[in-house]
């Protein structure tokens, strides 16, 4: 244990008492104690103290300590006084006591026989005399030995004040300074060497971590592990300011503390609104009259309340408070303020289950088979493992991987086969690619595309570590696909989304999505999904999965691929669970078999909010009406005011509007790289052409 951290340990009282410095004193006072205890035992009552000479030669008169020790010896006990007093009358000889004091009680004590040895008898004088020696003989036996003022400086000591300390310090220089004298070294080179002994005996005490050491007593000359006068003046001031940052500390603590209370009882009353006013709304009929108040303005506290109490901005609080019945709005919102089970999936490219749970318990991991028994290869991690799980070996081994639940379920629903060809279209971080290859068997070829460069890092890095050879990873817009490259057996999009099913992992989601986030991430999404599609061989399979549980992005998306798209359908997505998709929201019907596409909610199955859809691609020829094409350079470009302001489930990807963004956006690219837009107009314009042509 470090020296500060002994410090802070120890009992500060002693601050408050005004009495030793720093907090540690009380402690080391008592060993110092013990330490002139266990010498006096060893050393024996008459035997004379071995400082005592330097002390005279220090002082050159013996009597500095001694006369500091003389003031603090008349605060000490009657015992003490006593046996200071003993000597003198015991051995007969002249002892200076330097005390008037000291001289009055022995007047004192001849007074207090009350009568004078003259006038007893010889037999009575004697009596007297042997009574007399015996008290003080007795008296004797208790005291230590004949250096009064050693003793009385040893007294002092144990009180710890700073100057006796550095007497102390400054004798062990000079023993050092005498042996160095004695070895022929000049007076300056002793000094010198007696610093540097001092100073690594120092070292050596302060660096020392070892308890043991520092309770066994040293010979109180040798005890460099008191402080310096410097250092302890430190040790004073440093815990000056950890006791008044602790003081200050307290205050704003309890201020804290009060602000707390002041704060949670408000909580307290919203969250008691909210239940209520849910149902009142939910019972509008019997309870509503009895407000006084329209249900709208009801509505609208609520709002208000769930704002504050969970932190949304009214928007978002509006649009999610839309998709659900109120009083299940709440429980949504207090789901997305609560973690959910930390989950891992077994890479089975690597191990199994059982082999990678048994490996995990028996470094003390808490875990379990996923709840529901829906996935063999997920395993709920509980928390009170003291195991980091993203840090042992099986993890870095590529043994399994940290993945949330809901994200087992979009490649489920893919179900790719062994010796497919298959296409991740936005996969970074890789969870869902990895787990693609490992349904897979490290057979066929999976594809793991992002448009993020540095997402793409921690894709290869997951891609490496969980083995997966049958990955291809490519960095380019997912709206580049079916031109690069098409035919996929099977197309995974897990789109990038606003996260509103994530809020718990993501808090920022409550504050940092505006209206327009949404039109664009739709539009975005409506473009990769086509994209998706188009890239899929007849026969093929696309599966559209969001984090979101906003309809914009999920039902609406889909609805818009089936109508631009009339040979895919949607199909049953295989899951065991989840809710059906909505067949229409706020007056918006959507397209045939939205009912096979399925929702979650964590306060539903406690898994994040999730979307997945399920398409089933059939033959172009075979749809009454042939697909709309979509261009495959469509660049990633934000929306125009024009299309933000369109309403409802309008189409807001059209090929009119595809072609002006391509234009704008060529010609964006073409000013960035150097180049005159206008010469290149009509190559532009040609192969937009080609491209609506394909
Ligand atoms: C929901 S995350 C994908 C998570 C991934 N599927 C997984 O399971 O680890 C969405 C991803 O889409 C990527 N993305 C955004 N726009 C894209 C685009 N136009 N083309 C391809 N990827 C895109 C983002 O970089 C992000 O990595």
């Amino acid at each position: 244990m470090g020296r500060q951290a002994r410090s802070k340990q120890s009992d500060p009282t002693p601050l408050k008492d005004g009495g030793k410095a720093h907090p540690g004193a009380p402690e080391r006072k008592g060993k110092r104690k013990l330490a002139a205890e266990a010498k006096a035992e060893r050393v024996g009552p008459a035997a004379p103290s071995p400082r005592a000479p330097k002390r005279a030669k220090q002082d050159g008169t013996g009597s500095a300590s001694a006369n500091k020790a003389k003031g603090k010896g008349k605060a000490g006990s009657q015992t003490k006084k006593a046996a200071t007093k003993a000597p003198k009358a015991q051995n007969g000889k002249e002892v200076d006591w330097e005390s008037d004091d000291d001289e009055d009680d022995i007047e004192g004590m001849k007074a207090e026989d009350d009568f004078s040895d003259e006038e007893l008898d010889d037999e009575e004088q004697k009596r007297l005399a042997s009574a007399r020696s015996a008290l003080f003989d007795e008296v004797d036996l208790e005291e230590p030995g004949a250096g009064g003022e050693y003793d009385d400086d040893e007294f002092d000591l144990d009180r710890a004040s700073d100057d006796d300390e550095e007497d102390l310090d400054d004798e062990f220089d000079l023993d050092e300074e005498e042996e160095a004298l004695q070895d022929g070294m000049t007076e300056e080179q002793a000094l010198q060497n007696g610093k540097s002994a001092k100073r690594a005996a120092r070292a050596a005490a302060y660096n020392s971590d070892d308890d043991d050491e520092e309770e066994a007593p040293l010979p109180a000359g040798l005890d460099m592990r008191r402080l310096e006068p410097d250092a302890i003046e430190g040790q004073v001031d440093a815990t000056m300011e950890e006791l008044e940052g602790a003081k200050s500390d307290d205050d704003e603590d309890s201020d804290d503390e009060n602000l707390q209370q002041g704060q949670l009882e408000d909580l307290r009353a919203i969250e008691k609104r909210m239940r209520t006013a849910a149902r009142v709304l939910s019972h509008w009929k019997q309870l509503g009259p009895a407000t006084g108040l329209s249900r709208s303005e009801v509505v609208e506290q609520l709002l208000a309340d769930i704002c504050q109490y969970h932190g949304y901005t009214p928007f978002l609080a509006e649009k999610l408070f839309e998709i659900f019945s109120v009083e299940e709005a709440l429980e949504f919102f207090t789901a997305s303020d609560t973690p959910r089970p930390l989950t891992i999936r077994v890479n089975t490219l690597k191990t199994r289950r059982r082999d990678l749970a048994q490996a995990l318990i028996n470094r003390g991991v808490n875990l379990e088979p996923l709840e529901g028994g829906w996935s063999k290869v997920g395993l709920q991690v509980f928390s009170g493992s003291s195991v980091p799980i993203g840090a042992t070996p099986e993890y870095l081994a590529g043994h399994y991987i940290l993945q949330a639940a809901s994200s087992f379920l979009p490649v489920m629903a893919l179900d790719p086969q062994p010796h497919e060809r298959c296409l991740d279209m936005s996969a970074a971080p890789g969870g869902k690619t990895t787990y693609m290859s490992a349904l897979m068997g490290n057979t066929g070829e999976v594809w793991a595309n992002d448009s993020s460069r540095g997402r793409i890092k921690g894709l290869g890095g997951n891609v490496a570590r969980l083995g997966c050879r049958n990955v291809v990873i490519t960095n380019v817009d997912g709206r580049e696909f079916p031109k690069i490259m098409g035919g996929f057996d099977r197309v995974l999009l897990d789109a990038p989304c606003s996260g509103t099913g994530v809020i718990s992992k993501d808090q920022s989601v409550k504050v940092n999505k505006t209206e327009r986030d949404f039109m664009l991430l739709s539009h975005l999404q409506k473009q990769l999904l086509l994209c998706a599609i188009d890239s899929t061989k007849t026969g093929g399979h696309v599966v559209y999965s969001t984090c979101s549980i906003m309809p914009d992005e999920n039902e609406s998306v889909v609805t818009y691929a089936l109508r631009k798209r009339p040979h895919v359908k949607l199909v049953d997505t295989g899951l065991p669970f989840g809710r059906e998709g909505f067949k229409s929201f706020r007056g918006k019907q959507y397209g045939k078999g939205i009912e096979h596409t399925r929702r979650y909610y964590p306060h539903v199955q406690n898994i994040d909010g999730f979307y997945v859809a399920k398409f089933y691609i059939g033959s172009p020829s075979s749809a009454k009406k042939a697909p709309e094409p979509v261009s495959p350079t469509l660049p990633y470009a934000p929306l125009t005011e024009e299309v933000d302001e369109e309403e409802g489930d309008a189409p807001v990807f059209e090929e009119e509007e595809d072609t002006k963004l391509i234009d704008e956006t060529r010609r964006r690219q073409m000013k960035k790289k150097g180049l005159n837009p206008r010469a290149d107009k009509s190559k532009a314009g040609k192969k937009a052409a080609r491209v609506d042509e394909e």
